[in-house]
């Protein structure tokens, strides 16, 4: 198969390009100049779309298109509502409209995200029949991304929303959970609950699709069997003898100001991260 990874000098992108490297042939695109592991290798930025067109046009024997590329962990200069929708958003939309006009594209895999269910203080388990009430202009852009994908896309789509994602070498979204200026932290007993997906998962997912595995035209969670808690997460990221305890109180406090006074989103989606329980089951056969 011919495989387009977009994203793919990324964390997952590169994961998965080192998974299916030994058994398809694959373009990869990221923006940097570079890469030190495709040898297809196409530096483009992705929102200039006369240039994803000549990428797409040149290369009509596609098979299988697997869409990483994003802005995500808040990363970029520019963190606007505008600039989500145009790099999140945007350049799936022209994907789908470009590979309907150019290619015979037999699948589209998109990364989306959990983050599009949006957070909830009172409710602790998601899953794919769930109402979505994205908050960030991140999840936004994806939900707008999924729903462009489920009614434009000509060949057969599969929408993956990954929960926080760690490998043993990059745990950012681990470290954010336990650690901060170099500390240790803990919010209450560490009991709350929270789905982590190991990028192996990702990998495995994405051969079952190619591998025609998995039921077209579908959304599914993608997370680990387990379920972590906050304690778990502190050994698997020990920094500090230390550990600061915040109260659970402080953080209900902190949330309910800001409902009524600051009005923070950056505020109320975080405290609901910490606080609450958020399990994403991705008990769904494939
Ligand atoms: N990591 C996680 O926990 C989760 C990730 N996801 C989704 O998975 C996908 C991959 O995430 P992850 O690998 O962690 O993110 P990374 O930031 O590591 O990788 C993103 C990739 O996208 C590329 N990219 C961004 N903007 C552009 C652009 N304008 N043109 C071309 N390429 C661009 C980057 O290129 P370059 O490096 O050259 O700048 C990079 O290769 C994203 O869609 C993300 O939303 C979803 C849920 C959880
Ligand atoms: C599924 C989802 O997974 C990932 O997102 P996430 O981990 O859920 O979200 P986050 O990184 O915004 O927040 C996680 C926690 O981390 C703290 N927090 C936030 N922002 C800073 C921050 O800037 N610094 C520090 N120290 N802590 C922060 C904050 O306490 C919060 O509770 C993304 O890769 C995303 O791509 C994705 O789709």
């Amino acid at each position: 198969m011919k495989v387009l990874i977009t994203g793919v000098n990324g964390f997952i992108g590169s994961h998965i390009y080192n998974g299916l490297k030994d058994k398809h042939d694959i373009i990869g695109i990221s923006r940097s100049k570079n890469s030190e592991i495709c040898n297809q290798y196409i530096s483009c930025d992705l929102t200039d779309k006369n240039s994803l067109e000549e990428i797409i046009k040149n290369n009509k024997d596609i098979d299988v298109i697997v869409h990483c590329a994003a802005l995500a962990h808040n990363k970029g200069n520019d963190l606007s509502f505008d600039r989500f929708q145009q790099v999140n958003f945007g350049v799936t939309k022209d994907l789908v409209d470009l590979s309907n006009k150019y290619l015979n594209l037999n699948k589209f895999i998109f990364l989306s995200t959990i983050s599009v269910y949006g957070e909830k203080m009172d409710k602790s388990i998601y899953t794919e029949g769930d109402e979505c009430y994205p908050s960030s202009p991140y999840a936004v852009a994806k939900k707008k991304s999924e729903k462009y994908m489920q009614d434009n896309c000509k060949s057969s789509y599969y929408i993956l929303r990954l929960a926080p994602v760690y490998s043993d070498e990059f745990k950012l979204n681990i470290k954010r959970r336990t650690e901060m200026k170099g500390l240790n932290y803990r919010v209450g007993k560490g009991d709350n609950k929270l789905s982590l997906c190991n990028v192996n998962n990702i990998v495995i997912a994405v051969k079952g699709i190619i591998s025609n595995k998995a039921t077209k035209n579908e959304i599914y969670n993608i997370s680990d069997k387990s379920i972590y808690s906050f304690s778990d997460m502190l050994e698997m990221n020990k920094v500090s003898k230390i550990k600061v305890v915040v109260p659970k109180i402080l953080i209900g406090i902190l949330y309910k100001i800001n409902k009524i006074a600051i009005k923070k989103q950056f505020i109320d989606e975080n405290s609901i991260k910490l606080v609450s329980d958020n399990i994403y089951s991705s008990e769904k056969n494939m």
